[in-house]
């Protein structure tokens, strides 16, 4: 498997995808597509900053990636009419790093901080404060003769984003007012984003094609627009131009994402499971072995999603298949299997 086919149902994007990405993202709250609840507290907590001529508590989103954090920052800044300042955790490897985006900020101005489990400890002391008391101390000199000098910071909101809220050390994250979850979306709501997005690129789709596209897009918008791109391009070379039904069937399977949006390799690692191994339960490296590739490249790669989704259960003795993994690959289960899976799922939620 290379990389490129990888790319298809992966929830990341490179900066080439980001650029390509920038054209579709919805520029208010009332262009975003779903994720109901934080679009109305969202815009409750925006409306109430701006009633009381206040810059808004900080806020905090967590959520998998290409859900729609950095758009959401995006729609923050501009429904405040504010300037967006862009950073991320691993950009900031020293506090001093983070003093410099700090004492140059603009009041009122929207600071969004992806990736903000990964910022080192120092500079996530020297935030808590900033977001506190909007001050930084920095520190001049070493040793005895060292003293903290206050620098004032421009009353402004964080916006930080992270894959992992779990991963937050809890005072960084009790300094959030507002902390929005970020779900998976459903396909209705992937078909609008699709359909929107179609629109934006100038191609026009059918609503059945359109359901075709959204099932196979992992509850992702990020990989549901990539998906869109792909059958533009393939409705344009091989047919009138139209997204039709057949055209978006006909183009994911050439490139091999299946009807619940599983690739080459989820597939070959649900075959190994299935044929191989009878179901489980197998260790993880002899799965890996079995698929030719790295332990670690199938537990972060294709496991998150198979498990997720219900393919795959993880237990005590190893992974296992579920009965909708047999169905789904239509394997029929030796007779013991699949009650073994069901056993072993049961012994490991009572563990
Ligand atoms: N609710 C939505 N409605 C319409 N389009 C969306 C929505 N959410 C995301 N998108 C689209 O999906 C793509 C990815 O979104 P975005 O970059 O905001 O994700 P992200 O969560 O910040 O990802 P990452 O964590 O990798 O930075 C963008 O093109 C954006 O326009």
């Amino acid at each position: 498997m290379n990389e490129h086919d990888r790319e298809l149902v992966s929830p990341d994007a490179d900066v080439d995808e980001r650029a390509v990405e920038g054209a579709l993202r919805p520029k208010s709250l009332d262009e975003f597509v779903g994720q109901e609840r934080v679009r109305e507290q969202l815009s409750l907590v925006l409306r109430s900053a701006q009633r009381r001529g206040k810059a808004p508590d900080h806020i905090l989103m967590s959520g998998g990636p290409g859900l729609g954090k950095t758009t959401l920052a995006m729609i923050i800044a501009a429904e405040l009419g504010a300037p967006l300042r862009i950073t991320s955790g691993p950009a900031i490897e020293r506090s001093g790093d983070l003093a410099a985006v700090l004492s140059t900020l603009h009041e009122g101005e929207v600071l969004f901080l992806d990736e903000i489990h990964r910022m080192a400890r120092p500079a996530e002391e020297m935030l808590y404060v900033a977001m506190e008391d909007f001050r930084v101390d920095v520190v001049v000199g070493k040793g005895p003769g060292a003293t903290a000098i206050p620098i004032d910071v421009a009353p402004f909101t964080l916006v930080g984003a992270t894959t992992r809220a779990g991963m937050l050390p809890a005072p960084l994250r009790d300094r959030f007012g507002f902390v929005a979850h970020m779900d998976f979306y459903r396909p209705d709501e992937l078909e609008r984003i699709l359909t929107r997005s179609a629109g934006l690129l100038g191609a026009e789709i059918d609503p059945d094609a359109a359901v075709e596209i959204a099932g196979r897009s992992r509850g992702t918008p990020r990989i549901a627009n990539r998906l869109l791109r792909r059958v533009r391009d393939y409705a344009e070379v091989r047919a009138d131009g139209r997204l039709t039904l057949k055209i978006a069937r006909a183009a994911l399977n050439l490139y091999e994402v299946d009807d619940e949006g599983l690739d080459r390799l989820d597939r070959a690692v649900l075959d190994a499971l299935l044929r191989r191994f009878r179901g489980g339960p197998v260790g993880l490296s002899t799965l890996a072995v079995s698929v030719g590739e790295e332990p670690e490249t199938v537990e972060t790669v294709a496991e998150p999603f198979l498990v997720r989704s219900g393919f795959i259960a993880r237990t005590p003795r190893g992974r296992v298949a579920t009965p909708q993994a047999w169905s789904h690959m239509g394997v029929a289960p030796p007779p013991d299997a699949a009650f073994g899976a069901a056993a072993l799922m049961e012994e490991t939620e009572g563990s």
